[in-house]
């Protein structure tokens, strides 16, 4: 029997943390529990907003704390949105990230997962992130989780949003990022 102590998942969003359970499955070796807290959206690059918002989740609870963050890159766009497409978003809708593109022969962009983890608030995070590549599309399928309408990963003809969640979550920027954690975690044991 593992004496580790359970792992707090920090995040206001229901839809990662819904893809984080099906994902790690049953047999993550450590216990994983959610608090709902909405962090401070922070600035800077990828790695270094991962790093800032696990101090801030490790901060506010007591014990071993995992947080993520998600970018989406526009490649003709030097990477913008990137850490900032949750307002894009909010603001723009699917349509309008599409539409940000018009003046753009070059539709490609990088769903970027970073997650943070960190055992105590005087530990330094570790960082275990992961990429999918795609393309920007016009918004297809359901509208259940963000900018999934808008994102056609490579080598696919349906949008992450039109693709079976089993299916997103075999390929996705999320899935790669928690293969490498998962992996962490069970060298660890
Ligand atoms: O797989 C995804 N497919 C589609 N959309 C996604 C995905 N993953 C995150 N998203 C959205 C949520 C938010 O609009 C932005 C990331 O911002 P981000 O700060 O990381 O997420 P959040 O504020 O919703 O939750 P949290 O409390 O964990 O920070 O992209
Ligand atoms: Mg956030």
């Amino acid at each position: 029997m593992s004496m580790s102590k359970p792992i707090t998942f920090v995040t206001g969003n229901a839809k990662k943390l819904e893809e984080l359970v099906a994902i790690l499955g049953p047999n993550f070796p450590r216990t994983v529990i959610s608090k709902k807290v909405d962090l401070p959206e922070l600035q800077g690059e990828i790695d270094e907003i991962a790093v800032k918002k696990c101090k801030e989740a490790a901060r506010q609870v007591d014990g071993p704390v995992l947080i993520e963050d998600t970018s989406l890159c526009f490649n003709a766009l030097e990477g913008l949105p990137g850490p900032y497409i949750k307002w894009f978003l909010e603001k723009l809708q699917p349509e309008g990230l599409h539409r940000m593109l018009s003046g753009w022969e070059d539709k490609s962009a990088r769903a970027v997962c970073t997650f943070a983890y960190c055992e105590s608030s005087v530990a330094e995070p570790k960082i275990f992130q992961g990429i999918t590549e795609g393309t920007i599309v016009e918004p297809r399928g359901p509208r259940d989780f963000g900018w999934d309408p808008v994102f056609q990963p490579k080598g696919y003809d349906k949008t992450y949003a039109e693709l079976p969640k089993s299916e997103k979550n075999t390929i996705s920027h999320r899935f790669r990022a928690l293969d490498l954690l998962r992996n962490h975690f069970q060298n660890e044991k």
